[in-house]
């Protein structure tokens, strides 16, 4: 499945041939296992192969409305076969999520613009599984499961996405009726955004302001129906549609969605955190922040979708440039594979390096997301704004990398890398959707900022620091003096660390300076550049300190070729983050000019050593064709005859003469202006 039977471009085998570890082994890492493999190229395989998904058909050639029609379609084909396989499998909700585990990607080649079930099957589910009571449960989860309902998450409003507790939506309880009645009382509050709303699905999670006993208490979810199961018409009251056009998610069909007095039964509010009694008594949550849950698992997710972003342009940027020849380096010679130029290198090398690491992070972070949540569980909430600062402050970092990545990885593919077919603008909308969607990143970084401020107080006060922020202690401890630089793995963690640190302190002492003539939240704000700078800072140290730890034991458990390799790996990322991070080091650590250039020397030699196990490592993601669905970085690097193939089938191709020529063109050529 993964290799296509054509004959490999010779340079790139050439590449290959040179290759000195088992690639196989690297692929077994990055999914988790031999059997992961097996299950992932079987699953892809099995949904691939439909005749019936018509794939064949290049979707980015049809109307906004043929698109959205051909995504509904395909997903439907999809989602039957999956019901299918699950069967086959044995119908357990382990052998679901293993599907649609493997689905995600999958998915991607299938739908490239967006999937329009997505929000059903990820946000709805969720939050029904994580926010209901045992009654509630029963009633919507086999609904769900069984398709039998289709859903969304409805929370952000035109006027309102960041700042959710001034959501407008209103739900007032009476419990003489024992319903809610739902209003947008202005435009402002109409819903805008939640995918899969606009056309496709039949009920939503809705955030509103919850009324009762004349009193609001903040925002609760409620699951409604917006739409006739039968007619799919929408309901009396109910005002819905499309938002249109978009810079991508094409085929998400994100929505609008207001309400004019509309009723939604008492069971129909989830009540797992909150909790409303029938007489209309409001009783609260353990913790407020409870009901955004939902948004802390999908933000965890989201860096192993940012990972595999940039595994997937770095895949069509290097092997288009193994395969791409232009500009001698001597005059008098052949000219290179572009590889050899050592920018190239310097643009493709790097995010390599940041695709292994993010996936360490994504790895470790769903650990630490499950023991947190199964801590909550038996009722203790300690761990929560850590894994709140700790899952906000990555989705920052490492989708605002992947964006800057996948956007240097088509720059790196020169004109072709802009063509639709090199499959590099897909994967750029998607990424830079991911900064804005589950939390602007800017507002994220200032979350993650508050919880570091907080660490930073507490730190000064003697006070105890949760494992992640304790090198706040060192600073303390240096006293104002700067960190000593040692040139070692462990040496640029500390110079992070220090930098992290000591942007933190900057931040603080801006913000107590302001505090003598401002309030606490004005010298906040005015020291936002400095938080987030912090912020982001902190998220490096948590990628470069998890890398460390991830990829010594990862070490220990290959053979010491892919042992290498990793090495090499670990020491790209580090020394590439130290490098793009100079100037912030240079504040608080004691760095020469002369480590500067060591560390640029160093580079240099990573780059050297990388150059060959670079194939070896982008062929180990294992991305088949179909799925990297690119004319630059299919596996057997036949990019001419991929490009003119593509083209050819440009609808405009399809005819000698177009009749715009007899229209218009001619008429004008004649005319003698
Ligand atoms: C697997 C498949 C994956 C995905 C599907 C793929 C594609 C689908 C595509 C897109 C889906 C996109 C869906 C969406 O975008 S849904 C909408 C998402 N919206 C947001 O993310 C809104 C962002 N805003 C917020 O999250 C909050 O407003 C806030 C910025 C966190 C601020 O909240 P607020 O109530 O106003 O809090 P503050 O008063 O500012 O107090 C902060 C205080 O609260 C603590 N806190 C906040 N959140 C949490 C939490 N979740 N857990 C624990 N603690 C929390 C925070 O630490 C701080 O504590 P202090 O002690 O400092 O006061
Ligand atoms: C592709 C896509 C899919 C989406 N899907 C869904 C969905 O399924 N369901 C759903 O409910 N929502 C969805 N959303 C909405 C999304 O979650 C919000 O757009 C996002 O949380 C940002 O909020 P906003 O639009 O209000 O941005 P704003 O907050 O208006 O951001 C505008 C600017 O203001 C700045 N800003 C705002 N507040 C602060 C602050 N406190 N401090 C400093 N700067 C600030 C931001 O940094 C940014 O620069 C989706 C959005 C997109 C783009």
């Amino acid at each position: 499945m993964s290799k296509n039977l054509s004959i490999v471009n010779k340079d790139l085998k050439e590449e290959r041939d040179k290759i000195n570890f088992n690639v196989e082994e690297f692929t077994n890492w990055f999914y988790g296992g031999a059997e992961k493999v097996k299950e992932k190229k079987y699953i892809e395989n099995y949904f691939l192969s439909d005749k019936d998904l018509n794939l064949e058909l290049d979707t980015s050639y049809l109307s906004y409305k043929d698109k959205y029609e051909e995504a509904v379609r395909r997903s439907i084909v999809v989602y039957k076969k999956l019901y299918k396989l699950h069967n086959e499998m044995g119908g357990t909700h382990e052998d679901f999520v293993k599907i649609m585990e493997n689905l995600r990607f999958t998915m991607g080649a299938i739908n490239p613009e967006g999937n329009p079930f997505v929000l059903h099957f990820s946000m709805f589910a969720l939050t029904i599984m994580n926010m209901t009571n045992d009654e509630q449960k029963a009633e919507w989860l086999p609904r769900i499961f069984n398709c039998n309902i289709l859903g969304t998450y409805a929370q952000t409003e035109l006027g309102h996405g960041t700042y959710i507790q001034r959501l407008e939506t209103t739900a007032t309880y009476d419990p003489k009726t024992k319903e809610f009645t739902l209003n947008s009382p202005t435009l402002t509050s109409y819903k805008w955004w939640p995918g899969n709303l606009g056309h496709t699905v039949d009920h939503a999670i809705v955030m509103a302001q919850l009324y009762s006993q004349g009193k609001c208490h903040g925002i609760q979810p409620f699951i409604v129906q917006l739409r006739d199961s039968e007619t799919h018409k929408p309901l009396p009251g109910i005002d819905i549609g499309d938002i249109g056009n978009k810079v991508g998610f094409q085929t998400v069909n994100n929505g609008f969605l207001g309400f004019k007095n509309v009723k939604v039964p008492y069971k129909n509010m989830l009540m797992k955190n909150s909790k409303l009694l029938e007489d209309g008594t409001f009783i609260k949550p353990k913790n407020a922040k409870l009901n955004y849950g939902t948004m802390v698992i999908i933000r965890v997710h989201m860096i192993i979708d940012a990972a595999c972003r940039i595994a997937k342009a770095t895949t069509i940027a290097l092997r288009y440039s193994l395969v791409r020849r232009q500009s001698p380096i001597n005059p008098n010679e052949i000219e290179p594979k572009i590889i050899e130029h050592i920018t190239q290198q310097n643009k493709i090398f790097p995010g390599i390096a940041k695709a292994v690491v993010f996936k360490c992070m994504a790895d470790y972070l769903t650990k630490l997301h499950l023991s947190i949540t199964q801590e909550g569980n038996t009722g203790n909430l300690a761990r929560m704004p850590e894994l709140h600062a700790l899952s906000c402050c990555l989705k920052a970092v490492c989708t605002n990398e992947d964006a800057k990545t996948v956007e240097v990885c088509r720059l790196s593919c020169g004109g072709h890398g802009f063509l639709r077919s090199a499959g590099l603008d897909d994967v750029y909308r998607n990424s830079t959707a991911a900064q804005t969607y589950e939390g602007e990143n800017t507002v994220m970084l200032l979350q993650a900022a508050r919880f570091l401020i907080k660490s930073f107080n507490e730190a000064r006060n003697g006070g105890s620091l949760t494992e992640g922020v304790k090198y706040l202690f060192d600073f303390i401890g240096r006293n104002g003096k700067r960190e000593i630089f040692d040139n070692s793995i462990n040496g640029i963690l500390r110079a992070i660390q220090a930098a992290a640190a000591g942007r933190t302190y900057i931040a603080w002492k801006h913000i107590e300076d302001d505090k003598r003539h401002n309030s606490i939240e004005v010298a906040t704000n005015l020291a936002g550049v400095h938080l987030t700078k912090a912020a982001e800072l902190h998220g490096y140290v948590c990628l470069l300190q998890v890398g460390i730890e991830e990829i010594e034991k990862i070490i220990r458990n290959v053979s010491p070729a892919l042992g290498l390799v990793f090495k090499n790996i670990l020491e790209l990322f580090a020394v590439d983050l130290i490098l793009n991070k100079i100037g912030d080091v240079i504040q608080h650590v004691d760095i020469s000019n002369e480590d500067i250039e060591k560390l640029e020397k160093q580079m240099e030699t990573l780059f050297k050593f990388f150059r060959t196990s670079a194939i070896g490592v982008v062929d180990g993601f294992d991305f088949s064709d179909p799925i990297i669905d690119s004319t630059l970085g299919s596996y057997d690097g036949n990019v001419y005859e991929n490009l003119i193939n593509a083209a050819r089938k440009s609808p405009l191709n399809q005819e000698d003469v177009n009749r715009t020529f007899h229209l218009y063109i001619k008429p004008f050529m004649k005319s003698n202006l």
